[in-house]
């Protein structure tokens, strides 16, 4: 499999280069150039196989050539192991014809980790086959940085640089980054807000000279090696409810994308899903976008989500590119219309293709909470507040006979204080995080600056002082 980027002029790549070049060199993102192609007949087929086995049969085709199948079962089996749910990605049924996916069995909580494990044993594995070491960066509005960093800590061919907003993560989510006993990892504060953090990202991939002084990775869904684990879990929840003889649809807790666009990859790859939902906070760019055909940020504001705090959705230039007949120029013009002004307006043809696959709504704090409480009488089930919204999106939709999947991408215990104010009920963290609240912080403030960041990012980074 090659991989292409969305701008079109950087070179096509094979996955290992796709995965530690993270950021395309043209700024874009890559996308595998086909997609692979499973038929009623062979998702049939997947019945009853573990999670594990089901992600080596649905990701092989995109390693295929370039990692050995025995060694990549291995890596999928180890990254899976630090699960605590036989089933990884078990679901649950909250109402008639509704189902949570729960996504927060790994190591750190949330979603993230589902691709974060995976995604550390791949890149060891090809920087130890290369006898290379790697410079992580990423940008984290609160999960990522958390499951990034679990994954990566005490690996020795890699440096982890997380950059989170300054005060604007939940103190769960802040300790996960900051109490790491690891020498390879760094946690840095931004003052800032999350979309500061990416832009700063993305400005040092930009600077080629830093990059390949540093050799830069990134673990954000930039990387196409995340959107490609998170496939796998839109097929398991669809095959318990009766894919592929049955159409599934999903509701998603969106941000920055990635989550969505991973279940639009698993239709491309033939899962019969009739309906994806994108479900926003008060940061409702997304939810706007496909209502008015235009993109046009707005200033963030602050909520009991913060992981969704986002204006700039990175992943959507991905849906971009598939909605224009992967026109690159067409793309390449979006891009820089939303640097130069902040906004610009989707073509007819490409907003009509992206409407007859997605639906959009939000959800604002307070309604947020009402569903909070909503669930818990009602099943008696806890959500944490990015569920809940999308729960309120999924309920919201036409009604339907077709099951309706909610992605619920974090446990509610990392959101202590939303879920109390919302229900009285206090989640309590899993016994292996028990004491993270006592544990020692370290972590470095810096303003938003990118020299600034660089300077620091070299003076501590080993493949740097190698160079
Ligand atoms: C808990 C939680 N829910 C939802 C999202 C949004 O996911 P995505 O950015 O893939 O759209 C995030 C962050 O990415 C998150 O951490
Ligand atoms: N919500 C995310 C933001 C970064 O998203 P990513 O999927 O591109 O890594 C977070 O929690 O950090």
């Amino acid at each position: 499999m090659r991989y292409m980027s969305t701008r079109g002029t950087a070179p096509q790549l094979g996955f290992r280069d796709v995965l530690l070049t993270g950021l395309a060199r043209d700024g874009g993102l890559y996308v595998p150039v086909e997609w692979p192609s499973f038929s009623a007949e062979d998702i049939r087929a997947m019945r009853g196989l573990s999670y594990p086995e089901l992600a080596v049969r649905l990701l092989t085709p995109f390693v295929a050539g370039e990692i050995e199948e025995t060694v990549f079962a291995s890596i999928v089996r180890d990254a899976y192991a630090t699960f605590r749910h036989d089933a990884v990605c078990p679901i649950v049924q909250t109402g008639p014809n509704e189902y949570v996916l729960e996504l927060f069995h790994g190591p750190t909580l949330a979603f993230k980790d589902v691709a974060m494990q995976l995604l550390a044993r791949l890149m060891d594995h090809v920087l130890a086959e290369r006898d290379e070491r790697a410079t992580i960066v990423g940008a984290t509005s609160g999960d990522t940085g958390g499951a990034a960093i679990d994954a990566f800590a005490g690996r020795d061919r890699t440096d982890i640089f997380i950059l989170f907003p300054h005060g604007k993560v939940s103190p769960v989510q802040q300790r996960q980054m900051t109490t790491s006993t690891a020498s390879n990892v760094h946690a840095i504060a931004l003052e800032g807000n999350f979309d500061d953090c990416q832009d700063l990202v993305k400005s040092m991939f930009n600077n080629h000279g830093f990059r390949d002084s540093t050799h830069l990775s990134g673990v954000n869904s930039i990387n196409w090696a995340r959107i490609m684990a998170q496939i796998v879990y839109y097929f398991s929840s669809a095959l318990s409810l009766g894919a592929p003889d049955r159409p599934i649809s999903f509701t998603v807790p969106t941000g920055n994308f990635g989550d969505v666009f991973a279940g639009y990859a698993a239709k491309r790859m033939g899962l019969p899903i009739e309906r994806l939902v994108v479900a926003t906070n008060d940061n409702d760019i997304l939810a706007r976008t496909l209502a008015t055909g235009t993109y046009q940020t707005r200033g963030v504001v602050e909520t009991t989500s913060p992981s969704m705090d986002i204006q700039v959705s990175s992943n959507f230039e991905r849906l971009l590119f598939e909605a224009s007949g992967r026109d690159a120029e067409t793309v390449t013009r979006y891009m820089q219309s939303l640097k130069q002004s902040g906004s610009f307006t989707i073509e007819a043809d490409a907003l009509a293709a992206i409407r007859a696959e997605f639906d959009a709504g939000r959800s604002d704090m307070d309604e947020t909470a009402k569903t909070i409480r909503a669930v818990l009488s009602q099943s008696n089930y806890l959500l944490d507040p990015h569920t809940a919204i999308a729960v309120k999106v999924a309920r919201e939709q036409s009604a339907s006979t077709t099951p309706m999947v909610v992605l619920s991408t974090a446990h509610p215990a990392k959101f202590p204080a939303a879920v109390e104010a919302a229900s009285g009920v206090t989640p309590a963290l899993p016994a292996w995080l028990g004491d993270l609240m006592e544990r020692k912080e370290n972590y470095t403030v810096l303003p938003s600056d990118t020299k600034m960041v660089e300077d620091h990012i070299s003076r501590l980074s080993r493949a740097a002082r190698n160079h």
